[in-house]
């Protein structure tokens, strides 16, 4: 098994994606987590091209100490010096420098002859030697560049002295076969290229960059360049992840491994994207909320019976906690009854099916049917008529944004008519409300979820609060409604624990099983 090794250019390549624009702190977050994640290498992003660039490449250069740090380097002098400024206190620092060679853009963009081409990529390798233990050079465009022309470009890069030779599909235009061939040719055709180490770099144009970077490495190149999340230039980047992933998870047909911690791809992805601001969507490869989620009843019957029926990797391997079932209108009895059973109702066959019509109905009109949305299932069915054990009277907040937020609250006691009185200090208004509310009954609950929603809009809109509550295994909902979110809160917070209440005194499990519904 041979080992090829990952450049990652999230803070060059990823950082050029249209309205992106990272600070120095962010460049060196992502850089440290690039680190735990185990890449070879880091390009920082390009010192030449502004002051705040210079300042990130140099930063992340001081932090790094595994990864080589990399700054991107157009082919002339005062590009290579900003770039040996910026990572000369690097412990492996490393500078890319680059060439367009492709007929269009020595035509339209450089207005240079192939000659031209040959001495200034002649001249750039040999300058940034003088600096530099290890110098990358990529011939930008190579994927529509005369095979013929990028053998004489390689072979100049070699004798000028670069240790990496990159061959870049820099407008994603090739086919996996095509882009294949160049390296093949590249190894038959060009003295010296067993010297360097050869580099893929694929954008996204056609959908194919991953693909051109697996047929790449089937081609026996080194490394691999790409991004986390795909992100970069126009349609992206080769995503990184996406890469290391099919490599793991066909290691046999690959026999080409990475150095990456699997288990950091998650985290990585999010906080890119968190940091980039660029959304991963739900069914992105490896990373999107749906790579382990299933909502169809066959397959979330499969996965119930055996994972591997519809999964190829398991979600931890890349650092996510576990698989969703998620239940909306293709899903099955198996799921249903799976969910009901993790909010702690033990259900007879009849009583399943009795509430999965019900659930059918509702899932016709709904995209996602929630816990919540099964809990009033549940209660529709078999929940007593609502007693409540307390009501509120009246809630107050002293709230400051320099002060801590404090809640009085008095409570009604349905059966002796007490007035019951609290107050307490919170994390935030709703907190302090929630902590209020269990010193005065005393309940010993924890609180699962909660959503604040607004039901009708405008300055007066009515908003709604759910929350979930659980003690000992046994999960509740509770609904507040008011013009104010914080009174909702409370109201909310108050139709929980009388729920509890109920559940536990009014209908004991005894009865309930009597039923054949057995809660907790
Ligand atoms: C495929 C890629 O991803 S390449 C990397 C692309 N990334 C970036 O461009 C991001 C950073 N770029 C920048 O900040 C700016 O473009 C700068 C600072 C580098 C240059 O800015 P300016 O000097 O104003 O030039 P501008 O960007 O308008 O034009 C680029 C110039 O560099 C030349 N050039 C392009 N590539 C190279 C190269 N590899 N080596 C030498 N010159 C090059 C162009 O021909 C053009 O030259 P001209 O002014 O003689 O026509
Ligand atoms: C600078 C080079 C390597 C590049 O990003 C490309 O050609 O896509
Ligand atoms: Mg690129």
């Amino acid at each position: 098994m041979r080992t090829v090794e990952i450049f990652d250019t999230t803070l060059r390549d990823g950082e050029q994606s249209p309205g992106v624009n990272l600070s120095t702190s962010e460049k060196v977050e992502i850089a440290l987590q690039l680190e735990k994640l185990g890449v070879n290498s880091i390009e920082a992003g390009f010192a030449a091209s502004s002051p705040g660039d210079f300042q990130s490449v140099r930063a992340v250069a001081k932090e790094v100490k595994q990864a080589t740090v990399v700054s991107l380097s157009r082919s002339v002098e005062k590009d290579i010096d900003a770039a040996w400024e910026a990572l000369k206190e690097a412990e492996s620092p490393c500078v890319h420098v680059f060439l367009a060679t492709s007929p269009i853009h020595r035509k339209h963009k450089l207005r240079m002859s192939k000659e031209e081409v040959l001495e200034n990529l002649d001249q750039a390798i040999r300058y940034a030697k003088r600096f530099f233990p290890k110098v990358e050079f990529s011939a930008e465009d190579a994927g529509r560049t005369e095979i013929d022309y990028l053998c004489q470009v390689a072979e100049r890069a070699i004798k000028a002295g670069a240790d990496v030779l990159n061959f870049p599909d820099t407008v994603g235009y090739l086919t996996p076969e095509e882009y294949a061939d160049i390296f093949i040719q590249l190894r038959r055709r060009v003295p010296g290229i067993e010297k360097v180490h050869l580099s893929a770099h694929c954008h996204n144009d056609l959908g194919m960059a991953v693909a051109n970077t697996l047929a790449a490495i089937q081609a026996g190149v080194d490394q691999v360049e790409g991004t986390i999340n795909g992100i970069g230039e126009r349609a992206g980047n080769a995503a990184i992840e996406e890469v290391a992933m099919a490599l793991k998870t066909r290691e046999s047909y690959y026999q080409a491994a990475t150095t990456l911690n699997h288990r950091e791809i998650a985290r990585t992805s999010r906080l890119v994207s968190k940091l980039t601001g660029m959304f991963v969507p739900g069914n992105k490869a490896i990373v999107g909320a749906n790579a382990f989620a299933h909502e169809s009843g066959i397959h979330q019957d499969g996965i119930l019976k055996h994972q591997s029926t519809y999964e190829i990797i398991r979600p931890e391997t890349v650092g996510f906690e576990k698989s969703r079932l998620v239940l909306g209108k293709h899903s099955g009895r198996h799921a249903f009854r799976d969910h009901l059973s993790a909010l702690g109702y033990r259900l007879t066959d009849e009583q399943v099916n009795q509430l999965f019509a019900r659930f059918k109905e509702m899932a016709d009109r709904k995209k996602e049917i929630t816990d919540q949305d099964l809990i009033a299932l549940v209660e529709e069915k078999w929940g007593e008529p609502k007693a409540e054990a307390y009501a509120l009277e009246w809630v107050q907040l002293s709230y400051g944004n320099q002060s801590v937020p404090t809640a009085s609250i008095r409570l009604r006691h349905a059966e002796t008519g007490e007035l019951l009185e609290e107050a307490a200090c919170g994390n935030g208004s709703l907190d302090a409300i929630f902590k209020a509310i269990d010193r005065i009954t005393e309940e010993e609950v924890e609180l699962v979820d909660c959503k604040i929603v607004s039901v009708t809009r405008g300055k007066d809109a009515l908003g709604e609060v759910y929350v979930q509550l659980n003690q000992n295994g046994l999960t509740v909902q509770g609904r507040g409604v008011s013009t104010d979110i914080l009174e909702a809160g409370a109201r909310a917070y108050i139709d929980g624990i009388n729920r509890l209440i109920q559940r536990r005194g009014e209908k004991p499990s005894a009865e309930k099983e009597k039923m054949g519904v057995s809660l907790g």
